[in-house]
C-alpha cells in the first residue's frame, strides 16, 4: 500500500498548466509540475489550441510525478480548474474545430452589447444569470462565431468550456459544474440550470452542452484506459467535476459555506480579479455574479490587464519587473488588451503626466498602480453584492487575501498594500487554484465537503501583513485620469 493517498489538482490557466500532487489527508503539496500554454492573436483576438492545453496537462502531470518520486499507484483522484469563459467547439470525435476563443478576446464586444439589448438591458441579465454579457462571456463568443464563422458554428457537435474539455478527456464523459457554467451567460444562477430561453436566444442546441454536475464533491467519472496510458496514471481513479479557476482558488482558500464567507480576495494573474464567497445570490449588474463550486456564490470583478500587462511595460522599458518605483505624477492605465472592468473593450494603454524628471522606474511603478487601482475600484461593488456595506468599519478593515502569480512579486505586494490600506494575507502556498482543484479531487473520492477539507488543510494559512496608510493621493490621481479619459477610451 502506498504511504500517501495522493490527488492531483490541475490549474489550466491562460499562461500555463500546473499539476499539484497533494496529500489528500494533510493537503501537503508534494510536487508541482508545470508546462506552458501558447496564446495567439492580435487586434483583440486571443486564442489557444485546446490540444495544447491537453498536451500541457500531460506534461505537467509527468513532471509532477517525476519530481514527487511517488509511484503512480499512489494517485487516487484528479480534478481540473480552468481559465473561465473560453469557447471550445468540438467535432463528433471530440476534436477542436478551431482554436478556443479565450476570456480576454474582445472581438465579441459588439455581440455582447447586442445580447444585453435583446433581453431588455443589464438588470434583466443580472437577475437571471447573475451576470451581464460582456465580451468575455461565452454566449458573446458563441454569437461572434455564428456571425463570423457560421459554418464552424453549424458543424459543432459539442460546445465546452476549457475545464470541461479537459475533464472529458480524462473521464470520457461530458460534464461541467455550476461555477464555470455560471460564466457562460446561458446558465441561470436563479434556477441552477441552463436557461432554455437564453439558449434559444443564441440558437444553441442544449444537446451540444455537457450536463451540469451537482455542487460540491462530485465524481463525474473514472480515468479512462486511454487517458491513463497517456498520463501514466492508474486507470479508474476518481475524476471530479472540477470548476473555473477563480472558484477553485476560493475552495483552496477555504472560502465557502463550510468555511469563511464574505472575505475579499484579490488574484493577480493575467487577469486581475476581486471576489468573495457569499450566501447571497448576486444580481448587481456591476459585478459578475458567479456560482461558487460548493453551492454558495462568487460575486467577482475581472480586469483584462494585470501581471502580463505590467511585465510588458517592464520589457518595453528594459527594466526588471521589481525595478519599479512609486512617486511622480505619471499615470499609466495599462489597458493593452482593451478592458473589461470598466467595460472598455477597444481601449488601449494610456500614459499621462510625463515630466522631464520622470524616470522609467516611475513609469513602471505607474503601470503597477494603474493595474491595481483598476481592479481594486471594483472591490466595493463585490462587497455590496455580498450584502455588506463597504463603509462599515468592520468591512473596511477586513484583510485582503492575495493570490495568483503576482502575489509572489515584491512590488505587487507593496502596491496593493499601499493602495488598499487593508491588511494582507498572502498564503504560503502559491498555487491556490491547483490546491482548490486538489480539494475537489479529494472530496470526490471521499464524499467530504471540498471547502471543509481545504479549510482543514489550512492551505490559505499565512501570517498577516498589517495595513499601511492608504495612498489616497495616488488613488485619486489614477481614478481622476480614468474618469476623464473614459470617453476617449470608449471610442
Ligand atoms: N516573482 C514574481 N514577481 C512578480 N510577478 C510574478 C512573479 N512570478 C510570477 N509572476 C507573474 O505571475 C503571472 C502568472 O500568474 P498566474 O496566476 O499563473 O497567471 P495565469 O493564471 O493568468 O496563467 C505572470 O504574468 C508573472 O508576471
Ligand atoms: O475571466 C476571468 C474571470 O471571469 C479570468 O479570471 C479567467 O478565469 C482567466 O484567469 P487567469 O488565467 O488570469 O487566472
Amino acid at each position: 500500500m502506498p504511504a500517501h493517498r495522493v490527488v492531483i489538482g490541475v490549474d489550466s490557466s491562460t499562461q500555463s498548466a500546473k499539476a499539484a500532487f497533494t496529500d489528500a489527508g494533510t493537503g501537503a503539496v508534494l510536487a508541482v509540475g508545470r508546462a506552458a500554454h501558447q496564446v495567439g492573436g492580435a487586434d483583440g483576438a486571443r486564442e489557444s489550441d485546446p490540444e495544447v492545453w491537453w498536451r500541457a496537462l500531460r506534461e505537467a502531470v509527468a513532471a509532477g510525478l517525476k519530481e514527487s518520486g511517488l509511484p503512480a499507484a499512489a494517485v487516487t483522484g484528479i480534478a481540473v480548474a480552468g481559465q473561465q469563459h473560453g469557447l471550445v467547439v468540438l467535432d463528433g470525435e471530440g476534436r477542436p474545430l478551431r482554436p478556443a476563443l479565450l476570456w480576454n478576446d474582445t472581438r465579441s464586444a459588439p455581440q455582447a452589447a447586442a445580447l444585453t439589448e435583446a433581453l431588455g438591458g443589464a438588470d434583466a441579465w443580472a437577475a437571471r444569470t447573475g451576470s451581464v454579457p460582456v465580451a468575455s462571456m461565452t454566449a458573446a463568443k458563441w454569437q461572434w462565431l455564428r456571425e463570423h464563422e457560421p459554418h464552424t458554428a453549424r458543424s459543432a457537435a459539442a460546445v465546452r468550456l476549457p475545464h470541461d474539455f479537459l475533464t472529458e478527456r480524462l473521464a470520457g464523459t461530458p460534464a461541467t459544474d455550476p461555477g464555470d457554467a455560471s460564466g457562460t451567460c446561458w446558465y441561470s444562477t436563479a434556477d441552477g440550470a441552463y436557461d432554455p430561453e437564453l439558449l434559444g436566444l443564441v440558437g444553441l442546441d442544449p444537446a451540444l452542452l455537457p450536463p451540469v454536475a451537482a455542487t460540491g464533491a462530485v465524481r463525474v467519472g473514472s480515468l479512462t484506459a486511454e487517458a491513463a496510458r497517456e498520463l501514466g496514471l492508474p486507470e479508474g481513479i476518481a475524476v471530479a467535476a472540477g470548476t473555473g479557476d477563480n472558484m477553485a482558488a476560493a475552495v483552496g482558500l477555504g472560502l465557502g459555506g463550510a468555511g469563511l464567507l464574505d472575505q475579499p480576495v484579490l488574484s493577480l494573474g493575467t487577469s486581475g480579479t476581486v471576489f468573495a464567497a457569499t450566501r447571497t445570490r448576486p444580481t448587481r449588474p456591476s459585478v459578475a455574479g458567479f456560482a461558487a463550486a460548493d453551492g454558495t456564490y462568487l460575486p467577482l470583478a475581472c480586469t483584462l490587464n494585470c501581471t502580463q500587462a505590467v511585465d510588458k511595460v517592464a520589457a518595453v522599458l528594459g527594466l526588471h519587473r521589481d525595478a519599479a518605483q512609486a512617486g511622480g505624477e505619471v499615470v499609466l492605465l495599462p489597458y493593452l488588451d482593451g478592458e473589461r472592468t470598466p467595460d472598455l473593450p477597444s481601449a488601449s494603454g494610456l500614459l499621462t503626466g510625463l515630466r522631464h524628471a520622470t524616470t522609467g522606474h516611475q513609469i513602471l511603478g505607474a503601470a503597477y498602480e494603474g493595474a491595481t487601482v483598476t481592479v481594486l475600484r471594483a472591490l466595493d461593488e463585490v462587497l455590496r453584492a455580498c450584502g455588506l456595506d463597504p463603509a462599515d468599519p468592520d468591512v473596511a478593515a477586513r484583510p485582503l487575501r492575495l493570490v495568483g502569480g503576482g502575489a509572489r512579486g515584491r512590488h505587487w505586494v507593496e502596491t496593493v498594500r499601499r493602495l488598499s490600506g487593508r491588511p494582507l494575507l498572502i498564503p504560503q502556498n502559491g498555487e491556490l487554484v491547483a490546491l482548490g482543484a486538489a480539494a475537489l479531487a479529494a472530496a470526490a473520492a471521499s464524499g467530504d465537503d471540498p471547502v471543509a477539507l481545504a479549510a482543514g488543510w489550512q492551505s490559505g494559512h499565512t501570517a498577516e501583513l498589517p495595513p499601511v496608510e492608504r495612498d489616497v493621493e495616488t488613488w485619486n490621481r489614477v481614478t481622476d485620469v480614468l474618469t476623464r479619459a473614459t470617453p476617449a477610451l470608449l471610442a
